[in-house]
């Protein structure tokens, strides 16, 4: 299997476990071509029994096997919701009610499903902080971002929950448990489609476009293949279509979006090796760390580059640096009396041979700089991975650090071949 080794698990499996809640629970009978797949690397998975052709159906599941507000208003949460005030947001909501169900235990009518959702998560608000800590910077300041919001999230859900007592026996903040709400937060966050549902006066303002999907959250993700997905109105189904078609026996992905890895770890606790979209990130204190610090005009290029968009999104990737990197160093490194023609480098024009030069020198100096920068967190990560008993945690960030170095080399080959015409 090209993610690792795997077990095939056939239909009576599938029908005893999230079979029977799909096709029993819901009375719906209709037969997927699907075996239920686990596969090292990417967790479980669905396959195909039969080949799909481009544009065929790879899934079609209907509302009432949607998990969205809709479900948490109509059930005994919903009053509870409706006389709380301010109004709780949709994600709430939705979080309440999954760690509500799953105390349910077995009276829960979402047992089956909240039994094969995963126990824990690898998304960076559940990593260690030392951990945290070993990522690139700007990962590294997102993610201390998405806990700093989980942790937002938990503390301003603390009175909406304690509105909840009367429903339990127990007390609902041990119910309610920051654990509890963290394990909610990431499955809707790892695993929710995308559905746009009418505004409701109970609920806050704030996008209500959550649907858990059982069965389909199952589709692992890919970047290099192709599909069509959305609710059809006419249909009340979410459906997905393939766009590349798939082969017979493989497993079937999805693509979650074209996300670079740094994304992929950040909202859904993996990397993708390979990855067409990964990228390497140039910070701006990075951009300008080898040009010269005697250039009188340098503040007013940095304004430029930031009036004009340039300043963020500058990458390595497989290619090469990316066009936006180049101009954005083009423009850094135009002499005095070339500086009026700023505004033809950020059209794509070139100004000198000298400029060009320059700029690819600068960026192979950056380039060099981040190679040298990940050898040294791959050495310290290694260390680690023998001293601290985090294995999977550091494999993963490892993993990202070894794509990023990938991508690196074969930038600064790239860069190599672009400056032999000056040499
Ligand atoms: C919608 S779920 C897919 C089903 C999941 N594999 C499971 O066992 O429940 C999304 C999660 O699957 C995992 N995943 C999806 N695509 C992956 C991939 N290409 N490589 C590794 N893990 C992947 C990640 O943990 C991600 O958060």
């Amino acid at each position: 299997l090209a993610h690792g080794q795997g077990l095939v698990l056939d239909l009576p499996y599938l029908e005893d476990t999230i079979g029977f809640f799909v096709f029993s629970f819901f009375g719906y009978r209709r037969i997927y071509p699907f075996f239920l797949l686990c596969v090292l690397g990417t967790g479980r998975g669905l396959m195909s029994k039969t080949s799909l052709r481009e544009g065929q159906m790879i899934i079609s599941l209907p509302e009432s096997c949607l998990l969205t507000t809709d479900t948490v208003i109509r059930s005994y949460l919903g009053a509870y919701i409706a006389k709380w005030q301010p109004p709780p947001s949709p994600l709430l909501a939705l979080c309440t009610f999954l760690v509500s169900e799953k105390h349910a235990g077995d009276q829960s009518l979402w047992k089956p499903y909240l039994e094969i959702l995963p126990k824990a998560y690898t998304c960076p608000v559940c990593l260690e902080p030392e951990v945290v800590n070993l990522f690139p910077k700007p990962l590294k300041a997102k993610a201390e971002e998405q806990r700093a919001r989980v942790q937002e999230f938990f503390s301003s859900s603390r009175d909406f929950v304690s509105s909840l007592q009367p429903l339990f026996s127990e007390a609902v903040e041990s119910i309610f448990s920051y654990s509890a709400l963290l394990w909610a937060w990431c499955t809707v966050n790892t695993r929710a489609v995308y559905v746009e549902h009418r505004q409701r006066q109970c609920l806050s303002a704030e996008p209500n476009t959550y649907a858990l999907a059982p069965y389909l959250d199952l589709l692992n993700h890919s970047p290099h293949v192709q599909v069509k997905a959305a609710f059809n109105e006419e249909t009340h189904c979410y459906e997905i279509r393939t766009v590349s078609g798939c082969r017979k026996h493989e497993q079937v992905f999805i693509c979650y979006g074209p996300h670079d890895n740094q994304r992929l770890l950040l909202e859904y606790g993996f990397i993708s090796v390979q990855n067409p979209h990964a990228c390497v990130h140039v910070s701006e204190d990075i951009l300008v760390k080898y040009l010269p610090s005697t250039d009188k005009q340098m503040n007013k290029k940095i304004s430029i580059l930031k009036d004009h968009d340039f300043i963020e999104n500058l990458t390595f990737g497989w290619d090469g640096p990316s066009w936006r990197l180049l101009t954005a160093l083009k423009l850094l490194c135009l002499e005095a009396e070339e500086f009026t023609c700023w505004k033809k480098i950020l059209l794509g024009e070139i100004i000198s041979d000298t400029n060009e030069k320059r700029s690819l020198v600068i960026a192979q100096k950056i380039c060099q700089y981040f190679i040298e920068e990940t050898n040294a967190m791959l050495r310290k990560v290694s260390h680690m991975k023998d001293e601290v008993a985090l294995i999977n945690q550091l494999t993963l960030v490892e993993t990202l650090w070894t794509e990023e170095l990938k991508i690196l080399q074969a930038s600064a080959e790239i860069l190599n071949r672009l400056q032999t015409p000056f040499r």
